[in-house]
């Protein structure tokens, strides 16, 4: 596939065009620019472009999320029948997409931001689709001036994808007098500005997030999405920790996929809701992956077999009670 020099294909800018993101001029422009010959081939290094259907399959095969699941189906019918509307010169809304996150740690928010951001591109609602994980330092200063700088830098590299605000309560941390009420000020500032090309995700733990969003009502009223990402139970962390390993070419011995399952339910009763959910499966399949390396060098056995297995003995308990 070609594409031109802002990483865009043919059928991005005919998407921004019926989702109305570009003039009709601007959109000539563009299209003239790329068949003139002015035209980058992927080069070598560059990952191959996704298509829409990969990244919908990616998120498909995420285990559970199935509020995220049909939520983007909704977001996607919602598109197609504005852009029927507007050829019919009926009236056709612009989307607010606008989020709150509520979750754990390890239930894969970021990764269904970063996978929204990459389908809401292809759909020609953003324009890059890239995601800016930011967090308090990034966008509260410490003298008079210096946030309204920092949220202004941060509003500027999300333009066009998604600006994602880990414990997004923090912001309010330090009351009135903080500088922190400030960035929330420039926030919906820049929400407003931006509206066109720019989606804000909030997130964090469910209460803090509940009681955040209700001392500050203005806010809340500007995000009409809200997802809860519940606690995977150990079926669902089996699952996921199957798919890590097939993904990565590895697989588990019966016996490892036990070891597993009772270091994964210790560790759920001994630290509950920051057990880390998938992020304790990733840290320990790595783990295991790394252990198994060292394992084989030590061997001297490479059979396809082996290369493959991730014996019990490379699911480490200690490392993570
Ligand atoms: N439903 C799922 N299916 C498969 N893998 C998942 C799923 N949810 C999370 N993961 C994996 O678990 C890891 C942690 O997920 P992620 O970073 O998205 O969680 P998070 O909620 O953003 O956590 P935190 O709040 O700590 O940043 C990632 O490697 C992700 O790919």
């Amino acid at each position: 596939m070609k594409k031109n020099l802002l990483g865009k294909s043919y059928g991005d800018i005919l998407n921004m065009f019926e989702y109305g993101k570009l003039t009709t001029e601007e959109t000539i422009k563009k299209l003239s620019v790329m068949r003139s010959g002015k035209v980058a081939q992927i080069q070598q290094t560059e990952p191959p472009e996704e298509c829409l259907d990969e990244i919908l399959a990616e998120l498909e095969s995420l285990i559970g999320l199935d509020n995220v699941k049909g939520l983007v189906k909704e977001i996607q019918a919602y598109i197609q029948i504005q852009k029927k509307r507007r050829v019919e010169q009926l009236a056709a809304d612009a989307l607010v997409l606008h989020m709150i996150f509520r979750g754990n740690p390890g239930t894969g928010k970021t990764t269904v931001a970063r996978l929204l951001g990459k389908i809401f591109q292809k759909m020609g609602v953003l324009e890059k689709g890239h995601l800016i994980e930011v967090e308090r330092a990034d966008l509260v200063g410490e003298y008079i001036g210096h946030t309204a700088v920092k949220v202004r830098d941060q509003i500027k590299r999300s333009i066009g994808g998604i600006m994602f605000i880990d414990e997004a309560y923090s912001l309010a941390r330090g009351g009135e007098k903080d500088f922190g009420k400030e960035a929330i000020d420039a926030l919906v500032k820049g929400m407003e500005d931006y509206k066109d090309n720019l989606v804000l995700i909030l997130a964090g733990y469910k209460d803090e997030m509940d009681i955040f969003l209700r001392s500050n009502p203005g806010l809340k009223s500007r995000f009409p999405i809200h997802i809860d990402f519940p606690d995977y139970n150990l079926e669902e962390l089996l699952l996921i920790a199957e798919r890590m390993v097939e993904k990565r070419d590895y697989k588990l011995s019966l016996s490892s996929k036990a070891k597993l399952a009772k270091i994964i339910s210790k560790k759920r009763i001994e630290d509950g809701i920051n057990s880390g959910n998938a992020r304790l499966v990733r840290n320990i399949i790595e783990r295991a992956i790394r252990k198994q390396a060292v394992r084989l060098q030590n061997g001297g056995n490479f059979s396809r077999e082996n290369l493959l297995l991730l014996s019990n003995d490379d699911i480490t308990e200690e490392d993570f009670l």
